[in-house]
């Protein structure tokens, strides 16, 4: 790991009128750690994640991301084609449901394939082979590259946003309940794949999920939102087993030994 954050976000807030979105909201995140965003429904988990992601604006603060030459760069000083270039390069977002970050009517060779020309791949030859490479990652089979995700299940579907995220070698991933809709199984097969990634990959995560049972097993560190604030935050495992707030507390009995 790096000794110098990835991410520098300084008291930031969003507001929809008068009511709180997310507020104040100050953390870092470190080279290859994966941070969870945990709370109830309406707690401003994904207003959180919109706005570090630059898919909404905030009203105020501060997001300094570290660019791959070193320095940090203000995100929200960049230009909109600036913010677009990294969204498309070195930052990756995962969708809860696989149609908001896929192209349903092209290929799954071709929906990896995307990401690699928007960073200069031109080779028809070299893509083709690392989006099969892409697909036998995320354990699609390889006679499926010229099929639709149309004609995909849903964890297939969501293997293959992870691989059209990951294909250009990402820093930063946003995922927005990555497991969330799909059946038990299902999520525990996708939950294994996604944590040996972005181990290999040495990415680093901002996942927001409802269910703790994924923070615990895919997390270092945890946040936890109440109405827009966020009102604990530690490592993962001392947040669950020990949880300092009373609020924090009733989430985790409530949820964990449901
Ligand atoms: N587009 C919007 N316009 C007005 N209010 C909004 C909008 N989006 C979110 N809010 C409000 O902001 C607050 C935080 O919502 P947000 O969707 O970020 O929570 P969440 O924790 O992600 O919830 P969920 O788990 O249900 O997605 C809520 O009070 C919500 O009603």
């Amino acid at each position: 790991m790096s000794d110098l954050p990835l991410l520098k976000v300084m008291s930031l807030s969003k507001f929809y009128g008068g009511r709180i979105g997310c507020a104040n909201v100050s953390f870092d995140l470190w080279p290859g750690e994966v941070l969870a965003i945990v709370g109830e429904s309406g707690s401003g988990k994904t207003t959180l994640l919109n706005c570090l992601s630059t898919r909404l604006m905030a009203d105020s603060g501060i997001i300094q991301y570290q660019m791959r030459d070193g320095a940090y760069r203000d995100i929200g000083r960049m230009s909109e084609a600036e913010r677009r270039f990294l969204m498309r390069t070195d930052w990756g977002f995962v969708h809860q449901n696989p149609a908001d970050g896929l192209r349903m009517a092209v290929s799954a060779g071709a929906n990896v394939g995307e990401r690699l020309m928007a960073v200069g791949a031109r080779h028809y030859g070299q893509i083709r082979e690392t989006a099969s490479d892409w697909l036998e990652r995320v354990e699609i089979a390889v006679d499926r590259i010229d099929d639709q995700p149309r004609a995909f299940s849903g964890g297939m579907r969501q293997r293959l946003q992870i691989a059209r995220n990951l294909v250009t070698s990402p820093r930063l991933v946003f995922m927005d309940e990555p497991t969330g809709g799909l059946d038990v199984s299902v999520q525990a097969r996708l939950l294994d794949l996604l944590r040996g990634l972005v181990q290999d990959l040495g990415l680093s995560v901002i996942i927001v999920t409802h269910d703790l049972a994924v923070a615990r097993l895919i997390s270092h560190r945890m946040m936890v939102m109440k109405d827009g604030h966020v009102i604990e935050q530690g490592l993962t495992d001392r947040v669950l087993d020990d949880p300092h707030e009373p609020y924090t507390q009733l989430l985790v009995s409530s949820i964990l030994q449901a």
